[in-house]
């Protein structure tokens, strides 16, 4: 079995991922799977953040199509990421690993709030690190806080596991005829405006020379898998 193919990985856990079965909030069952699956990794010596989404609590944007004001959506949106950190935290502390929430919005009373040289001294101490708040702004997403946070803890690549298994032709939950693609620069995801990732992150990522894996979180394993460089995924690089 391959060890790792990565020294430090940026993980951007999809929010939607986490209701599993339901419509809203937050399966603890995901949650314990998703936890064992990075417990494992940072068994093999992977240095390992996560950002985590929020799109099972709460997008600014459906709050703005409604009438609503987007600022306060998109600041309902960043907390609603910092519910499914401290879900993630307590699971992998339960699992035995140590864990840490790093908010870009400051909530002193439930997490650290975020410093680079901060979670620089939390990698140093080998524990997991779960970034939230995306990246402490309205109009932007997790996906950019994600690109912000590989770049800022010199990760050798970002792991987007979402609900898909790589990046497609087109979007494959709207046209059955999609096709996938193995290999990506992030230059040719701009050009052909695929919308798995906000342009934004995409554009972040290409500036600071990081490759962007796209794998399906819903598979078992398939966290472990990317890092050993197997399994169903599109590679963004080049
Ligand atoms: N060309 C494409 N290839 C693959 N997926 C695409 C493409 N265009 C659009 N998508 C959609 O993008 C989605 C993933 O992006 P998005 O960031 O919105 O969700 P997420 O990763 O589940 O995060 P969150 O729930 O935290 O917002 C996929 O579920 C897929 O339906
Ligand atoms: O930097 C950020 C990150 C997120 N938001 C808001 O939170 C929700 C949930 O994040 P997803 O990336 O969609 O999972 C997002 O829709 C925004 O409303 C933000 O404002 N700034």
């Amino acid at each position: 079995m391959p060890e790792a193919l990565y020294r430090r990985v940026l993980l951007k856990l999809s929010g939607e991922a986490l209701m599993g079965d339901r419509t809203f909030g937050i399966d603890p069952k995901v949650v314990n799977r998703i936890a064992a699956e990075i417990v494992e990794a940072h068994r093999l010596g992977v240095e390992i953040a996560v950002v985590v989404g929020g799109g099972n609590i709460f997008r600014g944007v459906s709050v703005a199509a409604e009438g609503g004001d987007r600022t306060t959506g998109d600041y309902l949106g960043m907390l609603g990421t910092v519910m499914n950190a401290l879900a993630l935290r307590s699971a992998v502390d339960r699992l035995g690993v140590p864990a840490v929430v790093l908010s870009a919005i400051a909530i002193p009373a439930l997490c650290e709030t975020f410093t680079q040289r901060g979670a620089m001294t939390h990698f140093a101490e080998n524990k997991v690190l779960i970034f939230a708040g995306g990246t402490g702004n309205p109009f932007f997403t997790t996906d950019s806080g994600a690109a912000l946070r590989a770049a800022e803890m010199g990760c050798d690549a970002l792991l987007k596991g979402t609900q898909v298994d790589g990046v497609y032709t087109a979007d494959p939950k709207k046209d059955p005829t999609a096709t996938r693609y193995e290999q990506l620069t992030h230059q040719e995801v701009l050009a052909k405006n695929l919308q798995v990732m906000d342009a934004a992150a995409i554009a972040l990522a290409r500036d600071n020379r990081i490759p962007v894996i796209v794998f399906s979180v819903h598979e078992s394993g398939s966290f472990v898998d990317v890092l050993r460089g197997r399994g169903r995924s599109t590679t963004i690089a080049g």
